[in-house]
């Protein structure tokens, strides 16, 4: 486990020790040798952003498969992440926005709803020690509607304002509006707004517990290795 000292690393060390079939071979945090990483045959990465691009690729080039729930990683991280790749064919990498199924669905649920709404806002919740804002949920959410929209033939969302020092508005994902709130007492939480003439679709999901990201983590590990190369969401291995 590499973040093992973080809110989700522990977590995760937790479950892998409870988990029929696995054994946790090594806890690293930040300023740690990673070395051999103990002979693992798996990595699970809840780092931060800045770091884990590093971390996954000191694991690729010693052969072990990797599954990353940290954040940030965008395209150009994506891209060089798959160049190493193609150097060790072997290797399965999964990175995944999010582990909690009902938000891997909700993801799901709004990429097939946006091509039937003119407006989507997507407002994002968190506990406030969270770094990052948008959250990676947030942010493939944005990319997911804004691929469905772009099929679709869709333009922009319907905007009026022309005036908004203070940026009220909020921030936008792939040209998609999204809210990011940070709240002491959250975990991590999301709704997408779909808006029509004289209706709209509220999808909303919440993580009371990191608990929920559990069985997502461990049906990783599992399967990672079966998966040579690298797979971009927990949906790709859930058959969603
Ligand atoms: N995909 C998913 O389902 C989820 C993803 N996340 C994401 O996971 C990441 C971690 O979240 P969270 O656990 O809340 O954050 P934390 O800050 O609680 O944990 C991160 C841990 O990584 C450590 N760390 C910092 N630098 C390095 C390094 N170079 N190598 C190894 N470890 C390092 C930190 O140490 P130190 O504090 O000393 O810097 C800390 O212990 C975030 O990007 C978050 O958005 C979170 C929840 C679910
Ligand atoms: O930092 C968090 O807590 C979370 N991070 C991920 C994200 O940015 O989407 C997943 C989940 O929202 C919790």
């Amino acid at each position: 486990m590499i973040g093992a000292a973080g809110r989700m690393g522990s977590e995760v060390c937790r479950a892998v020790e409870e988990a029929d079939g696995l054994d946790l071979v090594g806890r690293y945090d930040a300023g740690d040798e990673l070395g051999d990483l103990g002979g693992a045959d798996v990595v699970v990465e809840f780092s931060v952003p800045d770091a884990s691009p590093a971390n996954v690729a000191h694991c690729v080039d010693r052969g072990i498969n990797v599954v990353v729930g940290t954040t940030g990683w965008d395209e150009a991280r994506l891209a060089d992440l798959r160049t190493r790749l193609a150097d060790h064919p072997d290797v399965g990498v999964l990175i995944a926005p999010n582990f909690a199924i009902g938000a891997v669905l909700m993801m799901a649920f709004a990429a097939k709803a946006a091509e039937f709404y003119e407006s989507v806002e997507v407002i994002e919740l968190h506990h406030p020690d969270k770094v990052d804002a948008p959250s990676g949920t947030a942010a493939r959410t944005a990319a997911l509607i804004a691929q469905a929209r772009e099929q679709a033939g869709l333009g922009d969302v319907p905007d009026a304002t022309t005036s908004d020092p203070g940026g009220a508005r909020g921030g936008r994902a792939d040209g998609i509006p999204v809210h990011s709130v940070r709240l002491r007492g959250l975990v991590a939480h999301q709704e997408v707004l779909f808006g029509q003439t004289g209706e709209m679709l509220t999808l909303r999901h919440d993580s009371f517990d990191r608990v929920s990201f559990m069985p997502g983590v461990i049906t990783a590990v599992r399967q990672v290795a079966d998966h040579p190369g690298l797979t971009v969401g927990l949906e790709n291995y859930l058959g969603i």
